[in-house]
């Protein structure tokens, strides 16, 4: 039985004190939630005072990125050890935002996932197709190829930790949000990417979460497609109400 997971992907928005006025509405409006796995991440900026105020909640912590490696000389960036240290307990890898803007390929992201894996820390790891690539039927190679490098040599008990999020670019921000068959059809076709992988039993345990455009008139849909085990939110995150009804969905 996989817990459906609904983690609020806050990008580039809120000052600590914005980020600790929607932490605190949505601790209130979620307290009572036990059944589902509620993640949030905010700008790293943020971390620290975020991690201070979900301490004794049911709302977890997670950073937006990392670098793939634990101390050097790499001016700028943040290990997994620093965000486990942070309170972290995930990290978002892979997100298009940073494979488009930021150049990021699929063996950086492998390798940031097997340091996460290292560290013992969870890993939130995003893939999914343009919209040129959906309209020109390369999705499911383009899914093909962005598991099998981004998970390469990444051990399987490491999966438990792990999250993959479909998110179909042409739905990120768009207000265009996938089919649920379209949706589910991406799903089942990564799990059998994972069984191929790593065998059905992790196959089976490994949630599949979607994201582009999940708003709360949407969710119910999307959460009752067989493969769908949670969300990754964008814009919708950023309102207390509307993330806590997504994570509250029918
Ligand atoms: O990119 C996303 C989450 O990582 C989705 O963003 P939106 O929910 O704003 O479409």
């Amino acid at each position: 039985m996989r817990k459906p997971f609904i983690a609020g992907n806050w990008k580039l928005h809120n000052t600590v004190r914005e980020s600790l006025e929607l932490i605190e509405a949505l601790k209130t409006s979620v307290k009572d939630v036990t059944d589902r796995e509620i993640v949030v991440a905010p700008v790293f900026t943020a971390l620290a005072s975020v991690s201070r105020a979900l301490q004794g909640s049911n709302i977890s912590l997670a950073a937006q990125n990392c670098y793939p490696a634990q101390t050097g000389a790499f001016t700028g960036e943040v290990s997994p050890s620093l965000l486990k240290d942070a309170g972290c307990d995930y990290v978002i890898v892979g997100h298009s935002e940073r494979r488009q803007l930021l150049g990021e390929t699929d063996p950086f992201i492998n390798a940031k996932i097997r340091a996460l894996a290292g560290e013992g820390l969870g890993a939130i790891f995003c893939i999914g197709e343009t919209l040129d690539e959906r309209e020109t039927d390369q999705t499911l190679d383009v899914l093909h190829t962005q598991v099998t490098a981004g998970l390469k040599e990444v051990p399987a008990e490491a999966m438990a930790r792990i999250v993959v999020a479909y998110e179909p670019i042409w739905a990120i921000g768009t207000g265009r949000t996938a089919s649920e068959d379209q949706a589910e059809d991406a799903h089942a076709f990564i799990r059998g990417l994972l069984q191929g992988l790593f065998g059905l039993s992790v196959a089976q345990e490994v949630r599949i979460i979607y994201g582009g455009s999940v708003k709360p008139d949407n969710v119910d849909g999307l959460m009752a497609q067989e493969d769908i085990d949670g969300c990754l939110v964008g814009g919708a995150s950023l309102k207390a109400a509307d993330f806590s009804r997504i994570v509250q969905f029918a």
